[in-house]
């Protein structure tokens, strides 16, 4: 690794803890660096505050430095006034003479607009360092902005023999596959995104509040497709502890296919994120449309005799570990 990709490594790392408190803008890191030391970081601050390179430049003490330093950043610095004024005049302002970026910004305002602006004023910038790394952290973004449409992670958990649930439940409450632990993990996934979707059966047999409580962050916005508005209000999704949206037949049109028209909805509503958590025949109607961008598969160690089938899906494995007793496989569509 350079000492540049070591950086913006750590500018990635930073970033990450900002996942879900910025949407929809993108989880930005950015540190300062003088003389191979780090005297300065930052990461995106709540929708509408500071932007990683203000918190990064506020958090240095000596300001006489800056004169001297490195600022490293995942996205390039934007060059126009949104909540905020634009970081490259500050970075113009703070005189630091060097800037390298992670990726350029290719929404329609910054699209390396930030990168010419710094150069007219004599700083020295270095573009695409672990451009693929910061591309991917800023995966939700780069494809609402390109796609026009949220980044879509399939989450499930299946039995050793590919079962979603079993043929008969008791209880309107979910038959639990995986462990505890594996669960927190979804309860930490869930902050990272800004939407949570389900189907109608999956709302009726388990009455899943979809909320944050294993682990600490925002509770995602809950939607449901209910067809026929059939769902009662009493149900956990529609309690008050989250935003919820329901998908009926007044906002899609549901004898043309579904996962498009929702896409488009979400988009409309600057939803730049949605993990959709099931059940099968929901997941499967994404993986047919061909609209998902990422799937976490849990296998849990039971078996059930019969039931509601796990979906059906081809793509590339990226990581599988394990996880307590149960084993996580993260696939990609590509
Ligand atoms: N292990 C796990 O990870 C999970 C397990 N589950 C389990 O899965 C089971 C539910 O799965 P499943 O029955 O497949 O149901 P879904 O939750 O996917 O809901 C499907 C229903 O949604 C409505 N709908 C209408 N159009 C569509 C469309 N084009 N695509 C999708 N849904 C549409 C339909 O209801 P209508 O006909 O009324 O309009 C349809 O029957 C539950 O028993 C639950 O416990 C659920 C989530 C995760
Ligand atoms: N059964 C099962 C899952 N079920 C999913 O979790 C939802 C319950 O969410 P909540 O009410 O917030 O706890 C449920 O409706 C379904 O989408 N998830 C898993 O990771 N492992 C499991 O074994
Ligand atoms: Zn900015």
């Amino acid at each position: 690794m350079t000492t540049n990709e070591y950086y913006i490594n750590r500018c990635i790392n930073i970033a990450k803890n900002g996942l879900g408190s910025t949407r929809p803008n993108p989880t930005v890191g950015a540190i300062i660096v003088h003389n191979n030391k780090i005297i300065g970081e930052g990461f995106t601050s709540n929708y509408g505050g500071n932007h990683a390179e203000v918190n990064a430049i506020n958090s240095v003490v000596n300001k006489a430095l800056l004169k001297e330093s490195t600022i490293y950043v995942t996205l390039e610095p934007c060059s126009h006034y949104g909540k905020t004024p634009p970081c490259s005049d500050l970075i113009i302002k703070t005189e630091i003479p060097n800037v390298v970026i992670g990726c350029i910004d290719d929404n329609e305002h910054v699209s390396g607009k930030g990168i010419a602006k710094l150069k007219d004023a004599g700083c020295q910038v270095t573009v695409g360092v672990l451009e693929k790394e910061c591309k991917n952290h800023h995966k939700r973004f780069f494809t609402f902005h390109n796609k026009k449409r949220p980044y879509i992670i399939l989450k499930w958990a299946e039995t050793e023999n590919g079962f979603l649930s079993p043929e008969k439940k008791d209880e309107q409450k979910p038959v639990w596959i995986t462990t505890p632990y594996s669960r927190q993990l979804v309860h930490k996934w869930r902050t990272e995104e800004q939407a949570i979707l389900i189907g109608t059966n999956t709302a009726l047999d388990d009455n899943p509040s979809l909320t944050v409580r294993d682990w600490t962050g925002n509770n995602p916005i809950r939607i449901v497709i209910d067809r026929n508005e059939k769902l009662p209000k009493t149900l956990s999704i529609f309690n008050n502890q989250a935003e919820s949206i329901t998908i009926t037949s007044k906002n899609i049109d549901f004898n043309k296919p579904i996962a498009k028209q929702i896409c488009e909805l979400l988009f409309e509503k600057q939803i730049n994120s949605v993990i959709i958590e099931g059940g099968a025949k929901t997941l499967q109607t994404f993986i047919n449309e061909n609209l998902w961008d990422e799937a976490r598969v849990f296998k849990g160690n039971i078996n059930f005799i019969n039931g509601t089938k796990a979906p059906q899906l081809s793509g590339t494995i990226i990581s599988e570990e394990k996880i307590s007793t149960d084993t996580l496989k993260i696939y990609t569509n590509d």
